[in-house]
């Protein structure tokens, strides 16, 4: 019996975790991780998730918790937070954690292994990256749309022997459509291309990935990030396919055309906090490190700030 735990239930953590939990909780045990009103809500009435993929809309895991401190010998730890709060979770965790706890993130960004590893040198953590549609409706009740989501995620460069098997049989004993490759880092930057370019688009001109797509300018703009993010992985010796701007407004398509992307709904509701660092910061700081100008991500980045 292993002890999973999965903090955040907003969009990802929601879809994700309610799977988990709806298949696991009488295997193993599961506890949620969730703050403030989520916290009441989920305690009070369970996690509910609205998705044509489930018919019972509401879960119950074994525990609720408010506070990462409370968890107790977690083996297996699902991060679904804003790349915001990474750092704060991931302190927190140090303290709960012991070496064998895997982490698993589920998020955005070609740099979330690196920076989990600061702060967690010793544990497998598993690099990945996800692909879904779901967004919290209010504390407690996430709604996901469109195509069932998707987990990518590969072996720990640095513990490339540890076993996971029984990690990888709980994600399809949940009935989660996922990939498992030894090396993820192709299909990380693969994401990290479609998502940085549709949602500082999407982000600057409050559009949905439909728009990004038969609108000539934004599908401009976001053929010209593509091809800076490309330029930097292949400096980065990163394989990427070489007709990956074509294939990501690809599969860009295969996205209802109304989908938002986060980055656009924290953009454009004046939540506060946003991931444009995750993006824009990350593809600059890149192109400095490898010699690649980033013209079109610098002037996206200072349109979107200068509307904040
Ligand atoms: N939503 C989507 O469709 C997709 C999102 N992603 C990526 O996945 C990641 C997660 O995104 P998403 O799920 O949308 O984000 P959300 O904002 O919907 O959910 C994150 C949740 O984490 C909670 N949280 C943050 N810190 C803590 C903490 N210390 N303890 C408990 N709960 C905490 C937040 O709480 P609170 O509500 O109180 O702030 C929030 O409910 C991001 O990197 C995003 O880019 C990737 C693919 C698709
Ligand atoms: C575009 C989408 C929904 C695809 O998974 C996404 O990753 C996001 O909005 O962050």
């Amino acid at each position: 019996m292993k002890h999973i735990v999965v903090i955040g239930l907003g969009g990802v953590g929601g879809y994700f975790g309610f799977k988990i939990n709806q298949a696991n909780s009488n295997k193993h045990q599961v506890s949620f991780i969730a703050r403030g009103e989520t916290f009441k809500k989920v305690s009070e009435h369970g996690l509910t998730l609205l998705s044509p993929e489930h018919p019972e809309k509401v879960t119950k895991p074994n525990a609720v918790l408010e506070n990462i401190s409370e968890i107790k010998t977690p083996d297996l730890v699902l991060v679904c937070v804003k790349e915001y709060d990474l750092e704060n979770v991931c302190q927190q965790l140090a303290t709960v954690i012991t070496d064998d706890t895997i982490i698993l993130p589920m998020m955005n960004g070609a740099d979330i292994y690196d920076r989990i590893r600061k702060v967690l040198p010793l544990n497998t953590i598993l690099p990945s990256c996800v692909y879904v549609a779901s967004h919290i409706k209010e504390k407690g009740i996430v709604e996901h749309k469109g195509k069932a989501g998707k987990l990518i995620f590969g072996r720990d460069p640095q513990h490339y022997s540890r076993d996971i098997d029984w990690v990888k049989a709980i994600i399809s004993d949940s009935g989660i459509h996922f990939s498992f490759k030894d090396n993820s880092l192709s299909e990380i930057w693969t994401k990290f291309i479609f998502i940085a370019s549709f949602g500082m688009v999407t982000a600057k001109y409050n559009s949905s990935i439909g728009q990004v797509c038969n609108d000539p300018q934004q599908h401009k703009e976001a053929a010209a990030i593509m091809e800076e993010i490309k330029q930097i992985a292949d400096r980065k010796n990163i394989e990427l396919n070489a007709d990956i701007v074509v294939n990501t407004f690809e599969k860009a398509a295969t996205f209802p055309p109304q989908t938002p992307t986060s980055l656009q709904l924290d953009v454009n509701t004046n939540k506060g906090a946003n991931e444009l660092e995750l993006f824009a910061g990350a593809i600059i700081k890149y192109g400095t490190e490898v010699d690649v100008p980033t013209p079109a991500t610098q002037k996206i980045y200072k349109e979107i700030k200068a509307g904040l």
